[in-house]
C-alpha cells in the first residue's frame, strides 16, 4: 500500500517537474529576447535592482513551507544562469561569429589582414635625425611599407630613455613621407592621442597599456587604425575584450599583436604563443601580427619564428631595425642591423612567405 503511494507521489513529482522544466525554458526564452534588447540598447545584462524587485515580491508570495531564505537562494540561482545565458548570446563586435568575412584594415592605403603578409619594421626608438634618415633609406630598400618607432617608452627602469615625445612624432612622420611608407608608434597617455594622429597612421597600444581602459576608450573614439598588442600576462579573452573596448566606441580600424607571454622559460625573453594566432583568427575577424623581436629577444631565431608565424596565418611580423643596435638608446641586443634585417627580409622572400619586392616596388 504504501509502496503504492510512493510511487503515486513521485509520478506527480515527475509531472511537477516537466512542468517546471517547460515553464524554465519559456523563461530562458524570454531571457534571450531581454537579452537581445539589451544589447541592441546597449545596456549591461546584470540588473540587480530588477533581481530585487522579483524575490521581493516573490518572498511576498512565498505561501511555504519553502523558508523565504530558500526562495531567494532558489531563485538567485535562477537569475544567474539567466545571465549567463544573455552573455552567451551577447556577441561581442570583433567576434568572429559576426561575421565570416576577415577585416582589412587600412592603413594609408597599405592593407593589413588582406591575405598578403606584411613586415612592420623599424627601431625600437627614434633617436637622431641621421639614425632615421639611415633606417628610412634601408627600409625602403627593403620594401617595407609601414615604418614602426617609439617616441613614448614605457621602461621598465625610471632611470632609462624614454623617447623623444612629439619631436620623436614629428621626426618619424618626416621619414615616413620621405620613403612612403605609413607610420606607427606607441602612444601611453590618453591625453596624448589628439596630437599623435596629427604625425601617426596607426596608434600603437603596447603590452603594458593593454588594459589601460581609458587609453583604449580614448583610440577607440578616433577613427585611426589601431595597434593592439597582447599584454605581458594577459590571456587571449583579455586581449579580445581590450579590442571590444576599442570596437566599443565605434573604431574597428583594430589590428592584434601576438608578442610573447611572461612564461618561467629563460631561454627567450618572452614565450611567443604561437596558438593565439590561429586562435585570435578563429575568434576574431580582425588581423594578426607576430612582434618576433620582442616575444623572442633573440636575433639568432628570429627568422624561423617570423617563418612560424606566417605559416599558421599571421598577417605579418613586426621587427626591431636599427642601423648600428650596439649604440641604441633602447633595446640594443635584439635589434637587428642592416646585415642582419637584409638577410631575414632575402629568407622570408625565398621561401614566398611574404611577396617579393618586385611586387611591392611596383604596387603603385
Ligand atoms: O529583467 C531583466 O532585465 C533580465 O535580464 C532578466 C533577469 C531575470 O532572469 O529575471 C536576468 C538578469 C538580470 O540581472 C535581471 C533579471
Amino acid at each position: 500500500m504504501a509502496e503504492d503511494r510512493l510511487r503515486e507521489l513521485r509520478n506527480e513529482l515527475d509531472e511537477i517537474n516537466d512542468d517546471l522544466l517547460s515553464l524554465l525554458s519559456k523563461r530562458a526564452d524570454i531571457v534571450q529576447r531581454i537579452g537581445q534588447i539589451k544589447q541592441a540598447r546597449g545596456m549591461l545584462t546584470f540588473d540587480p535592482e530588477r533581481e530585487k524587485e522579483q524575490l521581493d515580491h516573490l518572498v511576498q508570495q512565498n505561501p511555504g513551507p519553502f523558508s523565504d531564505g530558500a526562495i531567494r537562494h532558489l531563485f538567485k540561482q535562477i537569475f544567474q544562469v539567466s545571465l549567463g545565458l544573455q552573455e552567451e548570446q551577447r556577441k561581442l563586435l570583433v567576434s568572429r561569429s559576426r561575421t565570416t568575412v576577415d577585416t582589412v584594415v587600412s592603413v594609408k592605403g597599405i592593407e593589413i589582414g588582406g591575405g598578403k603578409p606584411i613586415v612592420v619594421a623599424g627601431p625600437c626608438s627614434v633617436e637622431t635625425p641621421e639614425q632615421m634618415e639611415k633606417v628610412g633609406a634601408e627600409l625602403q630598400a627593403q620594401g617595407i611599407l609601414v615604418m614602426r618607432g617609439g617616441a613614448f617608452k614605457p621602461r621598465t627602469s625610471p632611470y632609462d630613455f624614454q623617447g623623444l615625445g612629439e619631436p620623436g612624432l614629428r621626426m618619424l612622420k618626416q621619414i615616413g613621407q620621405k620613403y612612403g611608407m605609413a607610420v606607427v608608434s606607441e602612444i601611453v597617455s590618453p591625453n596624448d592621442v589628439e596630437m599623435a594622429i596629427q604625425y601617426v597612421d596607426m596608434i600603437q597600444v603596447g603590452a603594458r597599456n593593454m588594459q589601460n581602459f581609458e587609453l583604449l576608450k580614448a583610440v577607440g573614439s578616433t577613427r585611426v587604425p589601431v595597434l593592439l598588442k597582447r599584454g605581458l600576462s594577459a590571456t587571449i579573452e583579455e586581449l579580445i575584450y581590450a579590442a571590444e573596448y576599442i570596437a566599443s566606441r565605434g573604431n574597428e580600424k583594430i589590428v592584434l599583436c601576438e608578442r610573447g607571454i611572461r612564461t618561467y622559460e629563460k631561454a627567450t625573453r618572452n614565450t611567443l604563443d604561437i596558438s593565439a594566432v590561429p586562435i585570435l583568427k578563429q575568434e576574431t575577424h580582425l588581423p594578426v601580427l607576430v612582434d618576433v623581436t620582442h616575444s623572442t629577444g633573440r636575433k639568432d631565431i628570429m627568422t624561423p619564428v617570423a617563418k612560424a608565424a606566417l605559416a599558421v596565418g599571421a598577417d605579418g611580423v613586426m621587427v626591431e631595425v636599427h642601423p648600428d643596435p650596439t649604440v641604441a638608446l633602447s633595446d640594443a641586443k635584439q635589434q637587428m642591423n642592416f646585415a642582419e634585417f637584409e638577410s631575414f627580409m632575402a629568407e622570408l622572400r625565398q621561401s614566398h612567405m611574404i611577396p617579393d619586392l618586385e611586387a611591392i616596388v611596383n604596387r603603385g
